[in-house]
């Protein structure tokens, strides 16, 4: 079954808002036509590596009575989800671009979210929709919504995840600890005053939520739950396992939403869809996290040292540590991890700056003409707009992407060179700090496809680096899914 939705990425336009941002712009191609083909690559996938004892002679098929969990994954440039059992093998995945809805001129991006949400759900074979015991979602970190407390709509346009509010990080400062993971313009925190002293008349009626807690919010009907990965840029503290003193002392702290760990059960599905699209009555749904901590789980590395980077259209880097290291100079944060830390942080440097000039496939083909063990001479700074946000910490920086070469092949390895350059920094940054030494990367994201990039990598990082079994962050919001239920 093919549908696909044709992606015209929109360029929010910062409007009445003293914010700047931007999502992925789009690559060059023609104005959208406002014609949207519905089509979703939908993959059923037969059981991968040995097959389990216990799994069916059916060959790929859940046993009589199997449960599945599902994850979806709420990205920059698209959505998809994964369907697991509880031995981790994938059922089904599938995957949307999202689509253009525009009103007045701007994208509306909590109707392209939702819509794409229900289209995902209705991509699942119905014969595997009711097996399903639970799902989870992730989202872009930092994504923001503030809603009406009482109908859950969107009472503003959201604030995407790489957007900045330096307005706001004056007063965010003069509350917060100094180099607080919340002092940086694009921290939720700073969303949320920048909104707050925009004199809105609905104050006493907004809620917060992030991006996976308004899209979980649309499954489980209960509005103002949230978890302490998404959570943590608003000001939550996931080792007091509260917000801390001087955030709830703040006239805004009214909008917080409450806080449970990732992959706790909120409450089953609510009925008209479970009844829509055919799931279980038993149906429950949990609590998510943001898409680099999925995509982390979903390379199930367990110890301290190791680390992914998961290469979407940003660069965000996850290193497991026994220390907790936060300092805003950088954009060095920690979430939590169980009894450990995810140390790290995201850069704006990544993929949507490739795609901004080439296509997957002439990627694909110019890197075949790579030569991973030669250095390039071309030092670049990819980012498609100005502002940074880690390894290095400044609003103001601009993109760096001359000289361009005549050669096209030279152009790509100077930019794939100089993100691994930028990813070395941030792990010698993270090993300054005081975090636990990396000593092996893992890959996920888009970027993980490309062995020559994955070479450069380990020459410029000195490190062994691999794709990660799952690349996909969906895979990790599934494995959330099957904690709900089996940690119940
Ligand atoms: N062969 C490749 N080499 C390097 N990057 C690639 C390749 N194929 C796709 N990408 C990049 O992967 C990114 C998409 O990865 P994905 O994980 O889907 O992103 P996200 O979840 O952030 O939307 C795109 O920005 C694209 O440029
Ligand atoms: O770049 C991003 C979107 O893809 C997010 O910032 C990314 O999720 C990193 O944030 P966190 O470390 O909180 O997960």
């Amino acid at each position: 079954m093919l549908a696909s939705v044709h992606h015209h990425p929109a360029f929010a336009s910062s409007f009445l808002f003293p914010c700047s941002h931007g999502y992925p712009s789009p690559r060059r191609q023609s104005p959208p036509t406002g014609l949207h083909l519905n089509r979703a690559l939908i993959k059923l996938r037969r059981p991968r590596g040995p097959r389990p004892m216990t799994f069916g002679s059916n060959g790929g098929e859940p046993e009589v009575g199997e449960r599945l969990y599902l994850g979806l994954d709420f990205g920059t440039s698209g959505a998809r989800f994964a369907l697991i059992d509880k031995r981790g093998i994938i059922h089904a995945e599938g995957k949307r671009e999202y689509p253009l809805f525009m009103s007045e001129e701007k994208m509306d991006w909590a109707r392209s979210w939702k819509a794409t949400l229900f289209s995902l759900l209705g991509d699942i074979p119905s014969h595997l929709r009711k097996l399903i015991a639970s799902i989870s979602i992730d989202g872009t970190s930092a994504t923001t919504l503030i809603v009406d407390s009482n109908t859950g709509e969107p009472l503003w346009r959201p604030f995407l995840y790489n957007e900045s509010c330096p307005d706001a990080l004056p007063t965010v400062k003069s509350i917060a600890p100094p180099n607080h993971t919340v002092c940086s313009g694009s921290s939720t925190l700073c969303k949320l005053v920048s909104w707050w002293e925009n004199d809105d008349p609905n104050k006493k009626y907004a809620l917060l939520l992030h991006q996976a807690d308004w899209l979980l919010w649309l499954l489980h009907g209960k509005l103002g739950v949230s978890d302490y990965n998404n959570a943590l840029k608003v000001g939550y503290d996931p080792e007091l396992e509260s917000y801390p003193p001087w955030l709830l002392s703040q006239p805004y702290s009214q909008l917080l939403p409450s806080v449970g760990a990732p992959g706790t059960s909120i409450g089953h599905l609510k009925e008209d869809i479970r009844s829509d699209f055919g799931f279980p009555s038993d149906c429950a749904v949990c609590t998510g996290t943001t898409d680099s901590i999925a995509a982390f789980l979903a390379a199930r590395a367990t110890q301290p040292g190791k680390a992914v980077t998961s290469l979407g259209s940003t660069l965000a880097i996850k290193l497991l540590s026994t220390t907790r290291i936060e300092d805003a100079r950088f954009g060095v944060y920690s979430h939590r991890l169980d009894d450990k830390w995810l140390v790290g942080g995201a850069s704006n440097t990544g993929g949507a700056v490739l795609r901004q000039i080439f296509t997957d496939q002439q990627l694909e083909k110019l890197s075949e003409q790579i030569d991973p063990m030669e250095a390039s001479p071309l030092d670049y700074y990819p980012l498609q707009s100005v502002g940074e946000r880690f390894p290095v910490a400044d609003p103001n920086m601009a993109p760096r992407l001359h000289p361009r070469p005549e050669s096209e092949v030279e152009f790509l390895h100077g930019i794939l060179e100089s993100i691994a350059r930028i990813e070395a920094k941030a792990y010698n940054l993270l090993k300054e700090l005081g975090a636990t030494q990396v000593d092996e990367v893992f890959t996920a994201g888009g970027g993980a496809r490309n062995e020559k990039w994955t070479k450069i990598r380990e020459r410029v990082l000195g490190l062994p680096v691999s794709s990660a079994i799952q690349t996909e962050a969906a895979y990790g919001a599934a494995l959330l899914a099957l904690r709900g239920i089996h940690e119940k």
